[in-house]
């Protein structure tokens, strides 16, 4: 079974409707939500799309879903996005892609919050998965030095043997967390440091996830 088709489909089917203003999310599994809406459309229904990522926003045009400007865009009704992991209290890490700071803030407004999910991302406790910290390029070295005082080992994320640089021209830091006790605390103490934009921590965001259970049945938790 393809889990990430199933569940990122279901999430189109089950909560699109006519007139509705997407938070359109980024990355594979997400994808096939995107797709899906870009057949709502053909079908005739009036969907129009804000992109969490400029990878989003190309996939959107190449699949005519409209797109709006976030600035004039009255309210979104929902988002749809993916995660890296989530946990039973629907506390998740995103950013495996780099897109985490659009992604929370058109979540943070969306009237509803939806995860799509393969039932390997459902996770007892959070941390198996190197939180993602974007850090503006400016003193990112010292900046890393006082996230590593929370107890993490740091990467700079690179991609092609060069650093890796957000749709915001800013840095990833990848920190990997033995255990990860007080995900909420964390993410407002890491916010607190000069020169972190945004972590992955989506804490009290999420509305419903869409996984698969172990019968491989597609299940609305
Ligand atoms: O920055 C990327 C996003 O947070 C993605 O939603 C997350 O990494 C999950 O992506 P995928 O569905 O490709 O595993």
């Amino acid at each position: 079974m393809n889990e990430k088709a199933a569940v990122g489909e279901r999430a189109a089917e089950e909560y699109i409707k006519d007139g509705m203003v997407v938070g359109l999310g980024t990355g594979s599994t997400v994808y096939y939500t995107i797709v899906k809406i870009a057949d709502m459309i053909k079908n005739g229904l009036t969907i129009s799309g804000v992109a969490t990522s400029v990878q989003t926003e190309n996939l959107a045009k190449s699949l005519g879903i409209p797109l709006l400007d976030l600035n004039t865009v009255q309210k979104i009704d929902i988002a749809i996005d993916g995660a890296d992991e989530i946990d039973p209290q629907f506390c998740a890490i995103k950013g495996g892609g780099g897109a985490l700071l659009r992604e929370k803030l058109i979540a943070k407004h969306a009237e509803k919050f939806i995860v799509v999910v393969d039932s390997h991302k459902i996770v007892q406790q959070l941390g198996g998965f190197p939180l993602p910290v974007e850090v503006v390029p400016f003193g990112a070295k010292l900046t890393e030095k006082a996230i590593q005082k929370f107890g993490c080992k740091t990467v700079f994320r690179e991609k092609e043997g060069k650093a890796f640089v957000t749709d915001n021209g800013n840095y990833i830091i990848d920190c990997y967390f033995s255990r990860m006790e007080k995900p909420k605390e964390l993410a407002m103490a890491l916010n607190g440091i000069p020169g972190v934009v945004e972590n992955g921590l989506f804490i009290n965001m999420v509305h419903h996830v869409i996984t698969v259970d172990k019968k491989d049945k597609v299940i609305v938790l």
